[in-house]
């Protein structure tokens, strides 16, 4: 298969899955990223907000916010095509919809946050393999924004891969700018290369 084929696969299965299923992936999902995270402190920490049956981050966010970490969402970069910032997200912050149709916080260049500033930034994807290959949705924003961490020796932000278990595949077929991930973090399990 080759990258379409697997997205829109992969896309239809996380799609299917029922209310039920994504309630308790959420809460799985939760409850083993607050034991991973445990020794963090006042962290800064990107996350996204849940689109095309992606596992839900609602209750991670709630939990981490009550563990007093700051959180971030990504923020379609106004003018550098093809790139996220990465803004403060709070209770309240003011949100618009991206072209997409994803929520973002309204921009508020106050409250951006420079990638190498972050702890943790945890992205989206739609397939993973046992090697730590990422396929998202194709517009090559993650791979792009994180192109320049990952050339330096790269301490921080630790980057985390999202998913259901079923996003699993045999095998993504890679391209030369595709970033590897270290960890992975299902429901079910922790992947670490
Ligand atoms: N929740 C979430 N937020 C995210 C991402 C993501 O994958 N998930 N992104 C990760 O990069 C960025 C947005 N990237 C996206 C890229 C394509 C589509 C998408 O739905 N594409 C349609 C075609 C839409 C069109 O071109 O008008 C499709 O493939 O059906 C969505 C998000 C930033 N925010
Ligand atoms: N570091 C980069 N520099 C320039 N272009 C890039 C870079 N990374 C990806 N791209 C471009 O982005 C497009 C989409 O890439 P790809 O299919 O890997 O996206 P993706 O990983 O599925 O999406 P995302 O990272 O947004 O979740 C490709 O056509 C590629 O040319």
């Amino acid at each position: 298969m080759n990258r379409a084929q697997i997205r829109e696969l992969v896309r239809k299965k996380r799609n299917s899955l029922t209310k039920k299923q994504q309630q308790e992936a959420e809460n799985a999902l939760n409850l083993n990223l607050i034991q991973q995270l445990k020794h963090y402190k006042n962290a800064k920490i990107a996350l996204y907000l849940t689109n095309d049956g992606e596992l839900g981050t609602n209750k991670l966010i709630q939990s981490l916010r009550t563990l007093n970490h700051q959180v971030y969402l990504p923020v379609i970069h106004p003018f550098s095509a093809g790139y996220l910032l990465f803004q403060l997200h709070e209770e309240n912050s003011p949100m618009s919809t991206n072209r997409y149709g994803i929520f973002e916080p309204k921009l508020n260049c106050s409250q951006i946050c420079p990638i190498e500033q972050l702890d943790i930034l945890f992205t989206p994807l739609v397939a993973f393999d046992a090697q730590g290959n990422r396929l998202g949705m194709g517009g090559g924003f993650y791979d792009r924004t994180l192109a320049k961490y990952y050339q330096e020796q790269w301490q921080k932000p630790i980057v985390i891969g999202l998913a259901h278990e079923c996003q699993k595949v045999d095998h993504v077929p890679t391209e030369a700018w595709d970033i590897p991930l270290k960890w992975i973090a299902t429901p079910e399990f922790n992947y670490r290369w």
